[in-house]
């Protein structure tokens, strides 16, 4: 997918009700982490369920080069064969991490506590994102960053550390990449290493840590916030690992079934995990009829079931202290809004700004475009509801994914078809997107 220069576009059109029941691919969180812990573990690994998409496997591919043996055995299961903490051997190539913060920061953790030089890259979107937010703690746990552009960011060369050194850190923006690059620095440090969040961010690593047999603990801090702390130089070892369903790829056909009239439409396995459910929160609040059953958990990570129809939706306010709990879902929580009656006011969107684009002029640009009144006020998107969308528009993707499968949800519902310039890098994340989304009754040509 780097830097790819055919594009594929694809329109959507209204469409006759949604129904069926889908399993959306494996979470794109803890795919990367299982790979990353299973490579820092002794023994073998069994991943069932992982996503293979493209950001997952470039993260694949990374934990080879380091020196784990990686493999397919099956669709969508994976074995590990580990090199133990602060194992990696020196990559001879350069890491390229294609489309993926996720992967490269939390590489970057993982190759800071070890002593080799790694250069990490990736595309023209992960190149212009910025990676001063994880160089600075990982440099005061004695990592170097060689040559990097302004923000530190991509192509740059990461230097580990011989003799990686604890820290107590507290996060300057909630982010479970911060976070996880600090702790995963922090397995080949001595002693405790802290990190502090004012709101809390997706808790992966922790638990996936805990189910490899690492002594950490996790409080709260404040109303929002929590405290983890983590005991250095553990022996990690090789477990199994099962992958539930990754909401944040379910929310396009959540929303797709909530705005196509007569739509019944059931997710199997959908992790609940109450630090990733702000969008079920949010959309319950708008009317949305969405029923969980089958709720269970694996490795602590809790999942579910989730049935969802058709609804009349209306606008409400979504404060900012939701918003780690679903920043990937306001792109297309603005298309739900858009079909709501109402405004709906999204508080507190900074963090959009350095995501795979700048996802708050994007999505306000995709809304304008199909004739949708939008503003954004500072930090927050105002949209308002008119109960219908005219279309009709083309829609910039900017090497997002999100944009792209918000635009085509959008498209099933709208009076005139919505087109996207650009589907391929959907495959980042959600590969089967397309066919899983016409399996359900979508029209796209
Ligand atoms: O840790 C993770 O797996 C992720 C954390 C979030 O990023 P930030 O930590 O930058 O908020 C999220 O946007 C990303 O898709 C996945
Ligand atoms: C922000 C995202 O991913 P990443 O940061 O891993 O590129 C995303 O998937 O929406």
């Amino acid at each position: 997918m780097t830097d790819s220069t055919t594009k594929s576009p694809l329109e959507s059109r209204a469409s006759g009700p949604l129904a069926g029941k889908v399993r959306v691919p494996g979470d794109k969180s803890i795919s990367h982490r299982a790979l990353i812990l299973g490579a820092l573990s002794v023994g073998e690994t069994r991943i069932s369920g992982l996503l293979e998409g493209e950001d997952v496997l470039n993260t694949a591919k990374a934990m080879q080069a380091l020196g784990a043996q990686v493999e397919r055995t099956g669709p969508f299961a994976w074995q590990v064969k580990g090199v133990g903490v602060a194992g990696f051997a020196q990559p001879v190539s350069p890491l390229d991490f294609g489309n993926s913060g996720t992967g490269c920061r939390l590489v970057m953790g993982a190759v800071a506590g070890c002593p080799i030089t790694a250069v990490f890259d990736g595309d023209a979107s992960l190149r212009s994102r910025p990676m001063r937010r994880i160089l600075d703690p990982l440099e005061l746990m004695g990592a170097k960053a060689g040559e990097a552009r302004e923000g530190g960011r991509l192509p740059l060369t990461l230097h580990g550390a011989r003799d990686p050194v604890p820290i107590l850190y507290r996060t300057p923006v909630a982010s479970a990449q911060i976070k996880s690059a600090v702790l995963l620095a922090g397995l080949a440090a001595p002693g405790v290493t802290t990190v502090i969040e004012q709101e809390a961010s997706r808790d992966h690593t922790e638990l996936m840590l805990k189910h490899f047999g690492a002594e950490i603990v996790s409080a709260n801090e404040g109303s929002h916030g929590r405290k983890i702390a983590l005991t250095g130089q553990p022996e990690l070892h090789g477990a199994e690992v099962v992958v539930p369903a990754d909401p944040s790829s379910a929310a396009f056909p959540i929303v797709a079934a909530l705005i196509v009239s007569g739509s019944d439409v059931a997710f199997s396995d959908v992790m609940t995990n109450p630090l990733r459910t702000g969008l079920l929160t949010t959309l319950r609040e708008m009317g949305a009829a969405i029923e969980e059953s089958e709720v269970r958990g694996d490795a602590g990570e809790p999942m579910a079931t989730l049935r969802v129809r058709a609804s009349k939706l209306r606008g409400i306010e979504v404060p900012p202290e939701r918003a780690p709990s679903m920043i990937d879902e306001y792109l297309v929580l603005a298309v739900a809004a858009s079909f709501a009656e109402g405004t709906t006011i999204m508080r507190g969107l900074q963090e959009l700004r350095v995501k795979e684009s700048d996802r708050l002029e994007a999505t306000a640009a995709m809304l304008r475009v199909n004739g949708v009144k939008v503003e954004i006020a500072g930090d927050d998107l105002i949209v308002e509801g008119r109960g219908h969308v005219p279309g009709g528009g083309l829609v910039a993707t900017h090497m997002d994914h999100r944009i792209a499968m918000s635009a085509l949800v959008m498209g099933l519902a709208a009076d005139k078809p919505v087109k996207v310039d650009d589907t391929a890098f959907i495959a980042t994340s959600f590969p089967d997107f397309i066919p899983m989304m016409r399996s359900l009754g979508a029209e796209f040509s």
